[in-house]
């Protein structure tokens, strides 16, 4: 099944060629090549790389395949060795997180231990761009700050209603389930009012029966015309959301196109093959219960 309603933009990005380093009809990001290094390991090595404005792009790879190093070079909270790119037209490499947040680009980050320790409403705040405390001159007049605050936690409370996280807003965030986190995580990132949301693993440690609400709520990102692009190893979740997805492998861009044909990919066979040989490339078969109760018995086994 394909992405539900997907945008005329998503529609645009099926419509490019599944080819690595293809070019989309109206790319909001354009890296040109990008290489980190660690030690005598070739993290990224990505030769170019476009996104389609307005669709759900996912970065898949296997464990090692330098998809979270390229989210921390292109969001700023990494420096690469080598390499242009751009958002939205204006060139962005080597700024920093703060700049590339205030450009419209925004990455979710996973709970640290800190973070768990305050709530969830404090979380949203810390999100919140430009708080004026962080301003020295600003600091200094009480009435804006007060007034910023007011319109911060206004704007929290909102986003906390649509997550369905308001009645939580005053629990600790290190007590939320597993869902209930991911959905703070995007909830944040939505208080930059972002043009492009990059998700880290919005799926992982999430409870099955949370995961339809999750991905509805990154198709409804896109319907409000979000750019949104996912590092992911659930890949049914993968298949069930995303409009276009790039695979990576040791560091390269080696293969992109729709959900339904790139997991039939041979490089992208070899290349999760080559990690794990019991990878689930989301191929919906697995879902019928029988194979289920084998995998799960096989599991046991172990
Ligand atoms: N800070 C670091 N210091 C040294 N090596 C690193 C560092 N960060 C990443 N690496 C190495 O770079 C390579 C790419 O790692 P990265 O975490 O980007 O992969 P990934 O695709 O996100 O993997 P996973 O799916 O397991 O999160 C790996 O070999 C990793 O060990």
């Amino acid at each position: 099944m394909a992405a539900e309603s997907p945008t005329t933009d998503a529609v645009a990005a099926a419509a490019a060629e599944p080819v690595p380093g293809a070019p989309k009809p109206d790319p909001i990001l354009v890296a040109d090549g990008v290489q980190r290094r660690f030690g005598g390991i070739k993290a990224v090595d990505v030769d170019h790389l476009e996104v389609q404005r307005g669709a759900i792009t996912a970065l898949i790879g296997p464990n090692g395949a330098g998809k979270t190093t390229l989210f921390n070079l292109l969001t700023g909270f990494d420096r690469a060795e080598h390499g242009t790119w751009s958002f939205d037209g204006r060139p962005i490499a080597g700024k920093s997180g703060a700049t590339v947040a205030r450009a419209g680009m925004v990455r979710t980050f996973q709970l640290t231990k800190a973070l768990s320790r305050l709530t969830v409403l404090q979380n949203m705040l810390l999100a919140s761009p430009r708080h004026p405390g962080e301003r020295f001159w600003l600091s200094w007049l009480p009435f804006t700050w007060r007034a910023h605050e007011k319109a911060a936690e206004a704007k929290a409370l909102e986003i906390l209603e649509r997550f369905k996280l308001d009645t939580k807003k005053d629990d600790f965030a290190g007590s939320l389930s597993g869902g209930q986190r991911k959905l703070l995580e995007m909830a944040r990132a939505l208080m930059t009012d972002p043009t492009m949301i990059m998700l880290d693993e919005p799926m992982a440690g999430v409870n099955p029966a949370l995961v339809q609400s999750l991905l509805d709520h990154v198709r409804a990102l896109r319907e409000e015309g979000m750019t949104v692009l996912f590092v992911e190893h659930d890949m049914h979740a993968v298949r069930h959301v995303s409009d276009w997805v790039v695979v990576m492998a040791e560091g390269r861009v080696v293969a992109e196109g729709p959900p339904s044909s790139v997991m039939h990919d041979p490089a992208v066979v070899d290349a999760y093959l080559g990690a794990h040989h019991d990878t689930d490339l989301g191929d919906d078969a697995l879902l019928d219960p029988a194979v289920l109760a084998r995998l799960a018995r096989e599991e046991e086994d172990r």
